[in-house]
C-alpha cells in the first residue's frame, strides 16, 4: 500500500513518507508496515523534489527523466512524487533541500542562484565516505558564474527560493536578513572589548545594595541606595557641608539616577528650586543631567537631595588624570607613570567642556563648579561636567548677577586648563612655572587659551571667543573622532541586530516544546502541528554527522532562525526521529504553527 495525505490538521504541510505505511492516528505521522523495495524503474524522488539528482552518475538507482521531460516546478508534489523513492547518501545529516527550479541543469543565472542555495547540501551530500570533499566540474562551473553575482542577490537567492525561470534582483526588505557567513565567527556578535565595557556597566547598574550601613529602603519614590564613594567621617567639603553620592533606582521607571545629598541643609528660599527647573531643561551631551530636586528628613536631618542621570562606571576627571599613582616598575626601575596628557585629548577636552558651559551660559545659568573633581569621563573620549544645580540652590541669593559667575566660570576652567597641563591642580598657584611647563609640553595656543581664559574679567570675554581659540580646524577633528566613534558602535550594533527577535522566538519554542500538558492534552506538544515544530526544532539544533556526533553549527541555527522569522517560501525537508518519515514544509509553514501554538498559550495565560 502506498498512499500520500495531508496531515489531519489543517496544515499544508506536505508529507513525504514511506510507501509501505500506516498512520499513527497519535503521532498525526505514518510509520512503517514493511521496508521498501526499491527498484531502478522507479523515478528518482530528488528528481521531483529538487529538479535534479546530484547523484545521478553517481550510482543512483533510480529513473532520471531527460531534463526536458521534467515537469517545470518541482513543487507541490503530486501523490506521485511522494511514492517515488530517494537516494539519499548515509553521510547527509545536516541537509539542506530547499525548493530548486526544474532546470538547474541547464546552468541558467538564476537556477545558479538556486543552486547556490543549495550548497550546504551539496557539500555534504558530495563528502566521500573518508570525509573528503569533491568538486565536480559542475560546481566549478557553479562557483565561477555565481560570481558574476553581488552577495546580496546571492543572499536572496538563499533566503527566497523562486520558481522563476529569471533571477529578478529584488530590493533589500526590513525583513530581510543578513546572508549566513560559511562558518561562524564572533564578529557575528558585539566587540570584545565594548561588550565588556557594556558588560561592566551594567555590573555597575546592578551591583547589589549595600547591607549594614543603615541607608533608608525607600527614599521619595527612591529605592536601592547604594553609595558611590567610601561613606568615611572625614570627607572633603562639599563647600561648607558634608554630601554624599548615591545610586538609586527609581519606582516610577525602574532607571537608576544619581542622588547628591547634602547633608543638614535647611532650604531658606522656595524659590532655589526654581533654578534647578532651569536646570533640568538643559539637555547636552556634556552636561549630566539634572532631574529634579528635593529636601527630607528620611536621613534623621535635614538632607538637600538633587537627583542627576546615572553614568555607570564614569570616573572623575581627577581620579582619571590627576590623582597621584603607584609607582611601577619599568625597565627594572621603579618609576611613577607620566600622566601627562596628550596635545589632542587636552583639545578635547578643552572643545567639550568649553561647549558644555556654552550651553549653560546661553541658557541664562553658571556652572559654578568647573573643577576636576566636578567632570566626569566615560568611554575613551566623552567628558560631562556634573553636579550642576546645587550651588545654585546651596548659595541661592535672589540678586545675583549671573554675568559675574559666568566669568567666574571662565577662570575656573583657566584654573583647571592649567592643573591639566601641569598634573597639579594647583599648578595656577606658581604661574611662571607653570607657563614654563605648558611651553614646553604644548603649543603655543593651549598655553593662550589658558592665559585668555584667566585673564581679568570684561565685557567682551566670553565662551564664544574661547570656542572660536581653538580654531576651525580642531573642531573639526573633534567632530571627525566623534563620528568615527559613532560608525565604530553603529557597526557593533548591526552585529546584534537580529538577535533580539531571534530570542523572541526561541521563547517561542521554550513555550511550546515539550510542554508538559495544555488544554488537559498530555500530547499537546507532540501532535498536531507542534509535531512539526518539534521536528523543525530537531533539524535546527539536533543535527548529526555521518558518524553521529552532534552538528554544532551556530551560522546553521542563526540562518534557520532568521529564515523563520520572515517566513520565506523556502522548503525543508523535516525526518521523523525514528527516519522512516519525513515532511516538506516551508519556513513560513512552520512560522504560522508556531504563531498558532503560541497564541493558543498566550490566549488562555490572560
Ligand atoms: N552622575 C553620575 N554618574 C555616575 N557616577 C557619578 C555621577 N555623579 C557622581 N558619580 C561618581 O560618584 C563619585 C563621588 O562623586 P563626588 O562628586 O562626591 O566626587 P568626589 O571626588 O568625592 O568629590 P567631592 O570631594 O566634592 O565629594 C565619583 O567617583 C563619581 O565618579
Amino acid at each position: 500500500m502506498s498512499f500520500f495525505s495531508r496531515p489531519q490538521s489543517a496544515s499544508s504541510a506536505v508529507k513525504i513518507v514511506n510507501p509501505n505505511t500506516e498512520l499513527d492516528d497519535k503521532t498525526n505521522l505514518i510509520s512503517p508496515i514493511r521496508p521498501s523495495v526499491d527498484s531502478p524503474q522507479r523515478q528518482c524522488r530528488n528528481i521531483l523534489i529538487y529538479g535534479s539528482c546530484r547523484f545521478q552518475h553517481k550510482g543512483c538507482l533510480y529513473y532520471h527523466p531527460p531534463v526536458r521531460s521534467r515537469p517545470e516546478s518541482p513543487l507541490p508534489l503530486s501523490a506521485q512524487a511522494v511514492n517515488a523513492p530517494v537516494f539519499v547518501p548515509k553521510a547527509p545529516s545536516n541537509v539542506t533541500p530547499s525548493s530548486s527550479s526544474s532546470q538547474t541543469l541547464e546552468l541558467s543565472p538564476p537556477l545558479l542562484l538556486n543552486h547556490a542555495a543549495h550548497s550546504e547540501y551539496d557539500s555534504y551530500a558530495q563528502q566521500t565516505s573518508n570525509g573528503t570533499q569533491l568538486m565536480d566540474s559542475e560546481d566549478q562551473l557553479d562557483s565561477l558564474q555565481l560570481d558574476d553575482y553581488d552577495h546580496a542577490a546571492a543572499s536572496l537567492g538563499a533566503f527566497y527560493q523562486s520558481t522563476q525561470s529569471t533571477f529578478v534582483r529584488q530590493p533589500l526588505d526590513y525583513h530581510l536578513y543578513t546572508h549566513p557567513i560559511p562558518n561562524f565567527t564572533p564578529s557575528q556578535f558585539i566587540g570584545d572589548s565594548l561588550r565588556v565595557e557594556l558588560q561592566k556597566r551594567s555590573e555597575a547598574i546592578r551591583a547589589a545594595s549595600a547591607v549594614g550601613l543603615n541607608l533608608p529602603d525607600e527614599l521619595q519614590g527612591y529605592h536601592s541606595l547604594f553609595p558611590l564613594e567610601p561613606l568615611v567621617p572625614e570627607r572633603r567639603k562639599f563647600f561648607s557641608w558634608c554630601s554624599t553620592v548615591y545610586r538609586a533606582c527609581s519606582s516610577s521607571d525602574g532607571v537608576t539616577y544619581v542622588l547628591r545629598r547634602v547633608e543638614n541643609f535647611r532650604l531658606m528660599h522656595q524659590a532655589a528650586f526654581n533654578l534647578i527647573e532651569s536646570w533640568s531643561r538643559i539637555h547636552h551631551p556634556n552636561i549630566i543631567r539634572v532631574r529634579e530636586a528635593f529636601t527630607t528628613r528620611t536621613f534623621n536631618d535635614n538632607s538637600l537631595i538633587v537627583t542627576y542621570d546615572y553614568h555607570a562606571n564614569a570616573q572623575t576627571l581627577y581620579d582619571a588624570h590627576i590623582k597621584p599613582r603607584a609607582p611601577v616598575f619599568y625597565q627594572g626601575r621603579l618609576q611613577v607613570p607620566s600622566s601627562n596628557l596628550s596635545e589632542d585629548t587636552l583639545w578635547s577636552y578643552i572643545i567639550q567642556i568649553a561647549n558644555a558651559i556654552r550651553a549653560v551660559h546661553e541658557a541664562g545659568l553658571a556652572v559654578r563648579m568647573v573643577d576636576a573633581t566636578k567632570i566626569l569621563v566615560t568611554g575613551k573620549n566623552r567628558y560631562y561636567i556634573y553636579s550642576c544645580g546645587i550651588a545654585d540652590v546651596l548659595m541661592y541669593d535672589g540678586r545675583q548677577d549671573t554675568s559675574l559667575l559666568q566669568q567666574e566660570d571662565l577662570a575656573m576652567f583657566g584654573r583647571l586648563v592649567f592643573g591639566l597641563c601641569c598634573n597639579n591642580l594647583a599648578a595656577i598657584n606658581t604661574l611662571p612655572k607653570a607657563l614654563e611647563i605648558m611651553s614646553h609640553l604644548y603649543s603655543v595656543d593651549i598655553k593662550n587659551i589658558a592665559l585668555y581664559l584667566i585673564s581679568k574679567p570684561g565685557p567682551h570675554k566670553n565662551i564664544s571667543q574661547v570656542i572660536e581659540m581653538t580654531g576651525k580646524n580642531r573642531l573639526l577633528r573633534e567632530m571627525d573622532g566623534m563620528q568615527s566613534a559613532l560608525d565604530r558602535v553603529e557597526g557593533e550594533l548591526m552585529s546584534e541586530l537580529e538577535n533580539g527577535r531571534l530570542v523572541r522566538l526561541l521563547c517561542k519554542f521554550g513555550f511550546i516544546n515539550e510542554r508538559p500538558e495544555f488544554a488537559r492534552e498530555p500530547r499537546w506538544s507532540e501532535t498536531g502541528d507542534r509535531y512539526i515544530i518539534k521536528l523543525f526544532r530537531d533539524y535546527v539544533f539536533h543535527q548529526v554527522d555521518e558518524s553521529g556526533n552532534p552538528v554544532v553549527n551556530l551560522s546553521h541555527v542563526l540562518a534557520c532562525l532568521n529564515k523563520l522569522d520572515s517566513g520565506t517560501e523556502e522548503r525543508i525537508m523535516l525526518v521523523s526521529r525514528d527516519e522512516q518519515s519525513c515532511l516538506v514544509v516551508s519556513y513560513k509553514e512552520v512560522k504560522s504553527y508556531i504563531e498558532a501554538a503560541f497564541n493558543d498559550l498566550a490566549k488562555v495565560s490572560r
